[in-house]
Order: C-alpha cells, then structure tokens, then sequence
C-alpha cells in the first residue's frame, strides 16, 4: 500500500467512508480493497497511539463485511473484549480520533456506549457478548430496540463459562441471533483446554453444517453482480453435512469453518444468512490473529497488545525501566518459594505473561496451570488444589478477580481453604480505563471472615508477601500489587514471611499520623518531606494488612495524634473503612480524634496517564499534603510554617 507524505496510507476508498451506510455504496471489490486500506490504518494508528494490535487486525474483514451486510447501528454487532474493535472504530464516525485512542479524553480501547451509537454494548472483560446480544434479541422480541443482534467472539473468549450459559440459553429461546466465532487459534498465550482442541478438530476435519435452508434459493436471491460469490458461498453450504456440532447440540444452526479473511465468501453468506435465519446461527470464522502485518504475525502473542512502533520495522518504543516489575517480582519470588515447597502450585486464567507465571512455568512446567478464561472456575479449582493438599497461588488480574467473587466467598473463605491470591494490576492501569481498574479487591475481601489481605508498598515487601502467603497454612490470604515497575529498592537476599497483621512505622512524628496500605507509600513520604519544610511532621505507617488490622499500633497512634489519615489505592468499603470501624468501636471518636479517609472517587475513571489518573483520583503528594493541612486546619499558603 503506497503512503502518503506524512506516512500515513493512501486510502482512497476508506477516505469516501464516514458511516457504516457509505459501504452501501460500494462493490464488493471495493469492499475488498477498503479491507486492504482499514488494515493499513488501523496499524499507522496503533503505531502512534499503542494498544491492542493483533485482535483488530484479524478481524477487518468481518468487521467490513458485518457494516456492509447488516444495518448498523438499528442491527447490533457486539464485539466480545473489545479490544478488536479499531476497525471497527474507524468505519463508525471515529475516524478523525482513531489516533486518540486510549489517551486522556481520547477514544476508548474498548467499545462503550457513551462514545457512540455504533458500540451498542461496552465491554473490556471477555465473554460477555452473547448474552448481551441475546438479550437484544429478546429485547427486540418483546417490542424494545428493533434490528439482528450480532456477537463476534474469541476462541479465547468462547472458553468462559459465561459464554456457555448464554449459548445454552439462546439454544433454547430460539429466538434469530447470530454469534461470530471468530477463531484465530489464539488466547493472548496459545489457548488452552479441551474446546480449543475441540474448534481445531472442527476444521480439520472439514466442514459440516446443517443450513440447507440457508443455503436454498441463496442464487437467485442475491443480487447478479454478487452471483460469483454467492454460487460459492452455496456450493460451501452444499458441500457441508449435518454434522453433530457441539453448538447444534445446543440449538444452534452451525456454520463453517469460513475463511474469515476471505470477503467473497463473507458476503454472500452473511447476505444469505440476514436474509434466511430465523433462529440461533453460529458462524465459525477462522482468523489469523495480526493477519497482514507481518511482525504482528510473527510474534509469539501475534501482536496481542504493543507500544508505540515504527510500521516499517515493526520495532516497538521501549520505556526506560530503573526497577523490574512488581510481576517479575511476583514470579521471581513465587518459583524462589517453589524450589523449596513442591507443593506449591500456581493458576493463571488465560494470562501466563501477564502474571509472570510463564517463568514460574518454565521451571515447574507441572505445577503450572493455565486454566483459559475462566476466572470462577480458577478460583474453584485453586480451592480444590488446596483441599487436596497443595498449596496454591492463583494468580489473577483484580479486575478480572471480580469474576470469581462467589466461588472467594462460597468454596474458599467458608471452608477456610489456604488459596494464596497474587491480585496483579491492584488500582489505577492507565489506558486501559475502568474496565481493568483494580479499585475493589481490598473492599470485596477484606469482609470476608478468616480472610487476610495484605499490599505491598514496594517491591522488597512483596516478596516478603509471597513468603508469607507460603508459609500461612491457616486460611485464604491475598496480596496486592499495581501495574508497572517498582521503586528500585534493594532487595531480600532471602524474603522471610511477615507477621500476619503486624504494620511498620516508616517515620516517627506527631500531631497527624498517615497510614499507608500499599504502594501510595512512595507519595505519602514525598508529602511529608514538603510537610517537614512547613514544621508539621507525619507519623507515617506501612499499615502492610488491611486484615488483620495491627489494632494496637492503630489504636496507639490514634491517642496520640491530634488526627489520623489513611490512604490506599483502592474504592470505599477498604482499609480505610476497617480502620474506621476499629476506631469508632473502641470509642476514639469520642475523645475528638479527627480522621480522614483517602480512597478512590466514587467514579469510574476514564483512560488516561496512570499520572492523570492519580491527579484526577486526588491521590498524589500534593493531595496528600492538601488533606494533612486540611485535617490540622493549617491553612496552605505556600512556605507557610504551622
Ligand atoms: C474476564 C477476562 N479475563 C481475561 C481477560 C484478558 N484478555 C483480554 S483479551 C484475551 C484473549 C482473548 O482471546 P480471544 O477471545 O480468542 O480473542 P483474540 O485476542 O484471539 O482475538 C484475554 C485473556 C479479559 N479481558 N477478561
Ligand atoms: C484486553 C485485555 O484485557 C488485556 O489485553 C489487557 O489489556 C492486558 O493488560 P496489561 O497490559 O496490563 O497486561
Ligand atoms: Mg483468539
């Protein structure tokens, strides 16, 4: 493809398209070439910005045919994850922003409804769209919005268990649906599980299906320049037999395998098929993952998710790191505590790379499970592992956590079971927004009887977190760490476990005490450098457990402080709340002690800066300093001294 003087690509028919409607007007030739031009914009795009690469541009051909075919935004196509949802930002109005993706006041990664009529459905979170699409289809059933529902799904996404239940429920509504699997033998590892083997076999064995109905009369009912394509599309149809899919069995009409990277066959099917079916059809299209950009292809995640690049080379901007990642930290720390306790396992839910439990895999290669999406599931089984025996770490993002809230409740924290959960990606993430912020874990857990939670502050502590998940036998224990590097502090030789509830003063002061759960440390000592210039001096605590509370020392510090703060990155309802409670049970209100909470705003906060992020969330040491003086009652004027 020929570019254009600022290096971006010639895009001659993509540059006639603003909405969906304006592919009305095109030949299916056209439509073929406007692929070709919506890949090539999608990676000059991705190339400033960064983001989700590899999803996007293997699905561009469904993405044109879908908007060609079906009647956007009255038909409603609902992307599973959203993170492949570029292409299809850039043919819905999106276009002029498509460089702001994941920016502050930029697009969104991910489909949201308040960003446009054409996302009918948000999501960030995998496994969600068949259901909301059924759900349309209800809604569109019973005289709500009119128009076809459409999912397109991942095979990695098609593993979740919520998947299922939605397959097994629109099997048996019955009602007109249309479900894309859209399998390009991917997860952001290589998949895992039997289904994937499953949807492998499918073809390889050739195609079967049971649309004769579909596929009668689909000729004469196209249009004549489109016969070509639709004689194959009936020959494929033909060819197929009844065959006993998985999803025929649930009550769905399957289709395929299709080359979904082939638009001679997608339109014609998907013309047939809006114009033919009457109930549940599956379309199992099969992708490459990166498909057209050949360092996409190549790499071991088919360019999954990446920085800023240079297109030409595919070579990707590299931030400076001063520390290795709390995540390194994390699985450095873990397969250290292995090599001494074989009966320590670990369980990941579809992101080895993303925990780090891909180097705790490649030196116990037994004692690693990736158990797919399936984040309920994990949890369940981690808590199976552990009531035979062993001694598991489930090593789970907090956001995707969330999933699994019943099975900490129901099949963990009520039979007392030692599940060891490394909660990665804790508080604000930066652009991927507030679908993968960790904001709740402390609050959803620490209300949880027998539950321990911990937060490291820095990366030293978490190893010695991970020690003492190890070594604690009596019960689940949980421990949190963000995104990103650490603070560059030295290092254990050897992480010795923590005392299960014991808290650290970091400074000694007076008047005003702060304590800290987490990595909001490294501010809260920059806020009392600023604070000892004004004469105030903090006591400042590493508080380490959220639960249990190091009561004494909390306690402690309340009579002999004029006023108490604490700060954690995380919602209401978390450290901050328990140590309320603490405070209001034993009466230290009463003697006047004031108090504060600093937490997460009750808002979801949009994508931005992890920076922008914290200034909006008020969690930096300016903040930290403004709530000091604001609980002392100093006034802030600068270089004032209290
Ligand atoms: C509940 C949940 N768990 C984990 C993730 C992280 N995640 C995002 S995309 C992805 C892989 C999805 O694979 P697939 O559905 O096949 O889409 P592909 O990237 O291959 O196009 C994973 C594990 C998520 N978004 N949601
Ligand atoms: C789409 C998705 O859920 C993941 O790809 C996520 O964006 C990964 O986040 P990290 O970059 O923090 O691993
Ligand atoms: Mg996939």
């Amino acid at each position: 493809m020929s570019q254009t003087e600022d290096s971006r690509p010639a895009t001659p028919i993509l540059d006639r398209v603003t909405l969906p409607s304006d592919l009305k007007g095109l030949t299916d030739r056209e439509l073929v070439q406007l692929a070709d031009e919506l890949r090539a914009e999608t990676i000059s795009a991705v190339s400033v910005t960064g983001g989700h690469l590899g999803a996007g541009l293997g699905v561009v051909e469904l993405t044109v045919a879908l908007h060609a075919v079906f009647d956007t935004p009255r038909d409603k196509v609902i992307w599973d994850v959203g993170h492949q949802c570029y292409p299809h930002k850039i043919l819905t109005g999106r276009r002029d922003r498509i460089r702001t993706l994941r920016m502050e006041d930029g697009l969104s990664g991910f489909t949201k409804r308040s960003e446009s009529p054409y996302d009918p459905f948000g999501a960030g979170h995998s496994s969600t769209s068949i259901s909301a699409a059924l759900g349309f289809a209800m809604a569109r059933e019973l005289g709500g919005d009119p128009g076809d529902a459409i999912a397109v799904i991942g095979d990695g996404a098609m593993s979740a268990g919520m998947a299922f239940e939605a397959l097994n429920n629109a099997g048996d509504l019955g009602k007109r649906l249309f479900v894309v699997l859209n399998d390009n033998e991917m997860s952001i590892a290589p998949p895992t599980g039997a289904l994937s083997r499953y949807l492998t076999r499918l073809y390889a064995e050739g195609p079967f299906q049971d649309l004769k109905a579909v596929a009668k009369g689909a000729v004469g009912f196209l249009p004549t320049p489109l016969q070509e394509g639709a004689r194959r599309a009936k020959e494929m149809l033909k060819g197929m037999t009844v065959g006993g899919t998985l999803f025929e069995e649930l009550g769905f009409s399957y289709i395929g395998p299709v080359d979904g990277h082939d638009l001679e066959q997608l339109l014609p099917l998907l013309r047939t098929l809006k114009a033919r079916a009457t109930g549940p059809v599956l379309i199992h299209a099969v992708t490459r993952k990166g498909k057209g950009y050949a360092p996409a292809e190549r790499a071991a995640d088919r360019g999954h998710a990446t920085a800023k690049f240079d297109v030409a080379t595919g070579t990707q901007a590299k931030a400076k790191s001063n520390a290795p990642s709390y995540t390194a930290v994390f699985a450095r720390a873990l397969a250290d505590q292995a090599a001494r306790d074989d009966k320590i396992v670990a369980v990941t839910a579809a992101m080895p790379d993303g925990t780090g439990l891909n180097l705790f895999a490649e030196r116990f290669p037994r004692r690693c499970f990736d158990v797919g999406i399936a984040e309920q599931h994990a949890v369940t089984y981690a808590a199976g592992l552990a009531a035979g025996g062993m001694k598991p770490f489930c090593a789970l993002y907090s956001t995707f956590l969330q999933r699994g809230y019943d099975q900490i409740v129901h099949d963990v924290a009520i039979q007392r079971l030692p599940v060891r959960f490394a909660i990665d990606r804790a508080g604000l993430v930066g652009a991927d927004g507030a679908t993968h912020a960790g904001a709740y874990d402390v609050a959803f857990l620490a209300n949880l009887p027998g539950m321990v939670v911990m937060a490291a502050a820095d990366e030293a502590e978490l190893a010695r977190m991970v020690a003492t998940a190890a070594a604690h036998d009596a019960g689940p224990i949980a421990f949190r760490y963000p995104r990103g590097e650490g603070m560059g502090v030295e290092m254990p030789e050897r992480a010795e476990p923590l005392k299960i509830g014991k808290a650290r003063v970091i400074a000694e002061g007076k008047r005003v005490a702060i304590l800290s759960l987490g990595t909001r440390l490294g501010e809260v000592m920059r806020a009392r450098e600023e604070l000892l210039g004004m004469g105030i001096q903090p006591t400042v605590v590493d508080a380490r457990f959220a639960k249990p509370l190091d009561r004494d020392l909390i306690l402690r510090l309340a009579r002999s402080h004029e006023a108490l703060i604490t700060i954690e990155e995380g919602a209401v309802g978390g450290f901050g709340s328990l140590v309320a409670q603490l405070l209001s049970d034993e009466g230290v209100f009463d003697g006047g002690l004031r108090f504060r909470q600093m937490v997460l705003p009750d808002t979801f906060i949009d994508h931005a800066s992890p920076e922008s992020m914290y200034r909006a969330a008020r969690m930096s040491a300016p903040d930290i300093k403004a709530k000091v003086l604001e609980v002392l009652g100093v006034a802030q004027i600068e270089g004032k001294r209290a």
